[in-house]
């Protein structure tokens, strides 16, 4: 990679779509306060890291990343994009845009043309194109390039979409839901090839998903944005420290639990898991070793749900 990874920069960014109307059932049209799609959001994005993109529906995630790739402007705030000490505005900054690729799920393909010309295009476009990646990852998913994108299946048109933001090594590559309708094999192929290249060419990985489990272990860096504002920004182990399990016996695991906040639990049989906001003292840890309890990492699902589930408390 010859141009140094893009890092980013939002600062209290709103995003409005303008007023939005919604039929009530009796046919009488309400106004409606949908139209905030981000709402005072502010985030560092670091540079050659992989960070995870995470909320829940309507939450602002697509409308953040296409502002970093410079397909949406900001109402107010400000958002730079760029290697570190040079980050300008990506808005109709060629430069800027020339070096970030946004990948959403429709795999960002022309329409009327076979979907070797769609990747024609972004090979001329894209500077760092690597047409040996290219090649053998539509040999990978098996994707017949003489086809048009309307002739593939929603899984093939995720896997060239996929192709491209991987071929392209742009210093700032967005992957929003690229994964939607891919099976889990593709999937899992796609995490493994994404992380085989960003270990040879690092650069700037954003990667919005639902599938939390899935592709929790592909982050160094997490952000969740919930309702249009920044809920954590953080590496993946912060966010992983915030809790922790325990497996045991009921009244083990209940003793060494006391009054924590219990993010999810189950039994089985006589032996309970339960999640945990916090963390333990050390005094907590010899104990519970001395009652046979296992401690255990969290899933980020779980912290996940827990931060932005309904009625949740906002930090
Ligand atoms: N072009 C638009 N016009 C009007 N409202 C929009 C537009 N784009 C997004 N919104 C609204 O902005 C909010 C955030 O949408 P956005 O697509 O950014 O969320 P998201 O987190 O990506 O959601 P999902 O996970 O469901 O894809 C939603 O309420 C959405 O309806």
């Amino acid at each position: 990679m010859t141009t140094a990874p893009f890092g980013a920069r939002l600062d209290d960014v709103v995003v409005h779509f303008g007023t939005s109307y919604r039929m009530q059932q009796n046919g009488i049209p309400i106004k409606d306060d949908a139209g905030t799609a981000l709402d005072g959001a502010t985030l560092t994005i670091r540079p050659g890291a992989i960070t995870g993109v995470l909320g829940r529906n309507g939450a602002g995630k697509t409308t953040m990343l296409s502002l970093l790739a410079a397909f949406t402007r900001p109402t107010s705030g400000t958002v730079v994009v760029g290697p570190e000490g040079a980050q300008e505005d990506p808005w109709e900054n060629p430069w800027i845009t020339s070096g970030t690729q946004l990948v959403r799920e429709s795999g960002d393909l022309m329409a009327e043309e076979k979907v070797a010309t769609s990747l024609k295009y972004y090979a001329d476009m894209r500077p760092e194109w690597s047409a040996e990646t290219a090649g053998r990852l539509l040999d990978l998913f098996e994707v017949d390039v003489r086809k048009n994108p309307s002739a593939l299946s929603r899984g093939k048109r995720s896997a060239v979409g996929a192709t491209l933001g991987l071929a392209a090594r742009a210093p700032l590559t967005i992957f929003d839901e690229v994964y939607l309708g891919m099976d889990a094999p593709t999937r899992y192929a796609f995490y493994d090839e994404l992380l085989a290249d960003y270990a040879e060419h690092p650069r700037t990985i954003l990667l919005s998903s639902h599938l939390v489990e899935e592709v929790e272990r592909l982050f160094e860096d997490v952000v969740v944005i919930d309702r249009g504002r920044v809920l954590l920004a953080e590496s993946a182990d912060e966010m992983r420290a915030r809790g922790f399990s325990l497996t045991g016996t009921k009244d083990a695991v209940e003793r060494i639990a006391g009054g924590r906040r219990v993010l999810h639990r189950q039994q089985l049989g006589t032996t309970v898991q339960v999640t945990l906001e916090g963390a333990l003292e050390a005094d907590e840890l010899t104990a519970a070793r001395g009652a046979g309890v296992e401690v255990g990492a969290v899933p980020v699902q779980d912290l996940f749900v827990r931060l932005t589930g309904q009625g949740s408390v906002q930090s």
